[in-house]
């Protein structure tokens, strides 16, 4: 276990070197509350040096032959696979999700990288018809240096999400990953060197969050933040960056609702929530998080849900058997007790799960057990706040104009799901829900070829797709006059 931590750089990768720092930060394990490692913490000067070598690199980059510039991208998406095995290790021991999961994320990583590679080629310019002397013309430019502040939740996958398309644009980036998943990206970065990405293309600062945040915000070079992470930061960040007027992308916080309609197939609802809610271990940006159950199949439901969440085997996520690994931090635990305690407080019931898993098997680790709320109202502070965690809370309804009324009482506007059989019904919920992304009889909404992100409270811009690489360019309008 500790020869794929051991081998990985610790150190910051600025303008295609691995720089040592003054200082050293310990990284835990969240499933055993050990120390893995110790990472490094960039200087001021650092962060400024990282900056400047993307922008220097930004132009050289920009001017490569696409077919040239996109086979980087090919390559690396051919090494991401070939080091799966080892890429997934690393991410299960940093950030706790299931050997499975992390594996499937590396991979859909390669995909990411494959998708906008292929996009790049076709970020096609437009013509708009104009008087006969004159031409009117879109041309797709990158924008610059982009600034990448990524979360820990996914710590390989919301980095290829970023940085490919950033590349693959002609674009060039500083990443700053999360202080509780660096190891992931080092590793990402290490097959970047691996690929002979030009120097300075790709670079990357571990540190303060608050520090290189205020620095890339400031930073006249940089043009452009992309950020995944809480609504809190979200928001401190688009204040930074309004003196320098940066094109930015936020994807932030999510309270998915999960409608189960009468004449829902119960079997379909409650196999597509066990597999969005638990994967990774419910701290996910769309994961349902309020479960709206029509009261005529209430019973029904919660039978079958109760059933399958006991069944779960929680446990360290190298174990070929975990369902579910650990949640991030200690803080994260005290999080999810705290709504569990308002909620019942309040009159939920709690159906099963609720406490903090503890003892040898558990070592020091940061477990908790999958967990049902029934009876949950609009008083507990779980209807409104993000959760993060292994906590399904039911709420019953009784007709479509009252649920789609509460589904919508969010302040953020992600991911949703329904499942329904009638076409009325389906249609009117698809239209009705204010969010970003609606899964219909479908949990599976996240993909390379389709746009990923929110309205509201949720942030701004898209991912993946068409649409994500449009967030990594500007349209310049070209007025020509023929003499
Ligand atoms: N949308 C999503 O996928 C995510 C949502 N969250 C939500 O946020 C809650 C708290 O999780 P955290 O890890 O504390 O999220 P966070 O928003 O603090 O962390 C996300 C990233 O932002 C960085 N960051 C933190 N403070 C910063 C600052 N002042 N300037 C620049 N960068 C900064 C972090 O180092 C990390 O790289 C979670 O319980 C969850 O509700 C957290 C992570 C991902
Ligand atoms: O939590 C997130 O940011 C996303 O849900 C990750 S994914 O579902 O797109 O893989």
């Amino acid at each position: 276990m500790t020869e794929s931590i051991n081998n990985v750089h610790k150190d910051l990768f600025i303008n295609g070197e691995w720089i040592n720092t003054a200082d050293y930060k310990d990284l835990i394990n969240p499933a055993t509350g050990k120390v893995i490692a110790k990472i490094a913490q960039a200087d001021e000067t650092q962060v400024e040096d990282a900056i400047q070598a993307a922008y220097d690199a930004f132009q050289p980059w920009k001017s490569l032959e696409l077919k040239d510039r996109t086979q980087y991208l090919h390559n690396i998406a051919d090494l991401l696979e070939e080091h799966a095995d080892r890429l997934a290790e690393i991410m299960t021991i940093e950030q706790g999700k299931s050997i499975k999961e992390s594996k499937l994320e590396v991979i859909a990583g390669a995909e990411s990288f494959r998708w906008n590679a292929e996009e790049a080629r076709r970020l096609y310019g437009e013509t708009i018809p104009a008087p006969n002397d004159h031409k009117y013309e879109i041309a797709y430019e990158p924008v610059g240096v982009v600034g990448a502040i990524t979360p820990w939740n996914f710590p390989s996958g919301m980095i290829t999400r970023k940085i490919a398309p950033a590349l693959a644009a002609g674009n060039t980036v500083v990443l700053k990953p999360s202080s509780d998943t660096p190891l992931s990206a080092l590793a990402i970065f290490e097959l970047f060197e691996q690929a002979e990405l030009p120097k300075g293309v790709a670079n990357i600062v571990m540190g303060s969050s608050k520090e290189i945040g205020e620095a890339m915000t400031s930073s006249k070079l940089v043009k452009k933040i992309t950020f995944t992470g809480s609504t809190p930061i979200g928001k401190a960040l688009y204040a930074q960056s309004a003196d320098t007027l940066k094109k930015m992308s936020l994807e932030l916080g999510g309270h998915a609702p999960f409608i189960i309609n009468a004449d829902a197939d119960i079997d379909a609802a409650v196999e597509g929530l066990m597999a969005a809610k638990f994967r990774n271990n419910g701290q996910v940006c769309i994961a349902p998080n309020r479960i709206f159950v029509h009261k005529s199949i209430k019973d029904n439901v919660l039978k079958q849900l109760t059933e399958k969440v006991e069944a779960l085997k929680v446990g360290n996520g190298l174990n070929e058997d975990t369902n579910v690994g650990p949640l991030i931090r200690e803080d994260a635990i005290d999080k999810i007790k705290k709504q569990i305690i308002n909620a019942t407080d309040k009159g939920a019931t709690l159906v099963t799960g609720g406490h903090r898993l503890t003892g040898d098997e558990y070592d020091n680790g940061f477990f908790f057990q999958p967990t049902i709320l029934d009876n949950v109202n609009r008083t507990m502070d779980i209807f409104y706040e993000e959760t993060f965690g292994p906590v399904i809370p039911i709420i019953t309804f009784d007709t479509l104009e009252e649920v789609i009324e509460m589904a919508n009482d969010s302040e953020f506007g992600l991911a949703s799901y329904a499942y329904a059989k009638d076409s009325k019904t389906i249609q009117t919920i698809a239209t009705s829900l204010e969010y970003g992304m609606v899964g219909i009889n479908e949990v599976a909404i996240s993909n390379p070829e389709t746009p990923f992100g929110g309205v509201k409270h949720s942030g701004f811009g898209r991912e993946n797709s068409h649409l994500g690489i449009k967030e990594y360019v500007t349209a310049k309008f070209i007025n020509t006059k023929f003499l």
